[in-house]
């Protein structure tokens, strides 16, 4: 469902949902091969990114603890599946470190996907059986560990190396605790797609059935947001289902001085591109945000002014100086967002603009559907993120930091500042500071370096 949904649309989700009697009813192989089938036909081969950038969050999250601790014991891995070697093999390789990976190619014409699998598995078999029938390792046999999940395991020729087979079934499973974040082999800092739930059947039908719902309340949210003042949009949006929690040491309730000559600078990390308006909300006052990528509907539906960066240093300085001078500004220093618990690297450029630096620490939560994404239509962001039926968010205002005067006076960097500032954040959320950034992220999901061209949709 994930597939039909994430690399072709509700549409095609629809039609797997619609086909779930039939493949219940049918082999688990034809089922199979339906479900391919509507997945996969007509996407194109080139740009299907579901299996690196959407799956393996939900892979993951199904991993049993039990499980993993046996494979950690292992030596070399080998991974054999029925499933479709894109959509397995850059979660068994990158997250769980599986050495080899064994699964169906897809057949392909003109660049796009049949939904059809190969009869055979994929070329790297090939190797492993020479190996053997040459008497490469002839030890491979005693060696050699199965853990399976169907007691058709034998129909792999694979099995027939394996001194014992474990056979999991699904009441083992049950059973089994989830694999803990801390134990991921590697973190999981990234994901793409709009789904934030697990589409399973009865989840799916929830889904589609709150769709038109969901856009009209979205329409209702939109509309009231951007016509009504604070004061009059706040009950309604919060009647709508939208939830705001403010919080933080000080809830600032320290007001700055009308008649102050410069606006403060407000930083916070970023979740979705609502941050800054929920920073407006919560101040009961407008701000400028100052964005790096916004599509242009973004921008035409945002209640508040936004700016956008240029990435020249020089250049952006000098604009959000000049911001700061009509007024308060609100920036997003890691100049994308992040769903995970992790902060990404902080560009300094803020702290050698302002004095008045208040951290702000964000964090969201969606039920249904993502606000954000990387391979995505950002067009959509907004709409998507309005149609969760109560989404939540925290803003907490942190103690005020110096920027300007703490890096002219000498004793500290910008950078230093600019990680001070990404470390009190985290402390707050309880989030892990790292260094990864824009690049690092649109490389992973896009398989590109995140270059915001000015007509983004
Ligand atoms: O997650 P991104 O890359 O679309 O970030 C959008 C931000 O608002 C950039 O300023």
């Amino acid at each position: 469902m994930l597939v039909a949904f994430e690399a072709g649309n509700f549409l095609r989700a629809l039609v797997l949902f619609l086909l779930c009697p039939i493949i219940f009813f049918v082999s688990d192989e034809l089922g199979l091969k339906i479900m391919v089938m509507v997945c996969f036909f007509g996407v194109k081969k080139d740009s299907f990114r579901i299996g690196t950038a959407v799956l393996p969050k939900f892979f993951l999250e199904d991993v049993g603890l039990e499980a993993f601790e046996v494979l950690q014991r292992g030596g070399n891995k080998v991974g054999v599946s029925k499933l479709p070697q894109v959509m397995i093999e850059s979660f068994l390789k990158d997250y769980l470190e599986i050495d080899m990976v064994i699964g169906k190619e897809l057949k392909a014409f003109g660049g796009y996907f049949l939904g059809i699998m190969e009869e055979e598995e994929s070329h790297i078999v090939s190797p492993l059986w020479e190996e053997q029938e040459h008497g490469g390792d002839d030890d491979m046999g005693f060696d050699t560990i199965g853990i399976s999940t169907s007691n058709k395991f034998n129909d792999h020729q694979l099995f027939s190396y394996c001194k014992e087979v474990y056979l999991v079934g699904d009441s083992d499973k049950r059973s089994w605790k989830n694999l803990p974040r801390d134990r991921y082999p590697k973190k999981l800092v990234f994901h793409d797609g709009r789904l934030a739930l697990t589409p399973t059947p009865l989840e799916t039908l929830a889904i589609l059935m709150w769709l038109p719902l969901g856009i009209a309340l979205a329409i209702f949210r939109i509309i009231v947001g951007k016509s009504l003042p604070y004061d009059v949009s706040f009950p309604l949006l919060c009647f709508s289902g939208l939830r705001l929690t403010l919080g933080g040491p000080k809830a600032q309730s320290e007001t700055l001085p009308k008649d102050k000559p410069r606006g403060t600078l407000y930083v916070c990390n970023h979740r979705t591109l609502l941050d800054p308006l929920y920073i407006c909300v919560a101040l009961k006052k407008n701000l400028h945000a100052v964005t790096y990528s916004l599509s242009k509907m973004s921008e035409i539906l945002s209640p508040i002014k936004t700016v956008r960066l240029t990435r020249n240093r020089h250049r952006d300085g000098k604009m959000m100086e000049k911001l700061l001078n009509q007024g308060d500004v609100v920036v997003c220093p890691e100049g994308t967002t992040c769903r995970e618990p992790y902060l990404l690297r902080f560009s300094p450029l803020f702290t050698e603009i302002s004095d008045k630096i208040i951290p702000v620490a964000i964090n969201t939560h969606v039920g249904m559907f993502h606000g954000t994404t990387a391979g995505g239509l950002k067009c959509l962001d907004p709409l998507f993120y309005l149609m969760n039926p109560s989404p939540i968010y925290t803003v907490q205002l942190l103690e005020k930091v110096s920027g300007l005067s703490t890096c002219r006076d000498g004793n500290r960097s910008s950078f230093d500042v600019a990680n001070y500032v990404q470390g009190e954040i985290g402390k707050a959320l309880g989030f892990e500071c790292t260094k990864l950034t824009r690049r690092d992220k649109y490389l992973i999901l896009a398989g590109n370096e995140g270059i915001a061209s000015k007509c983004t949709i």
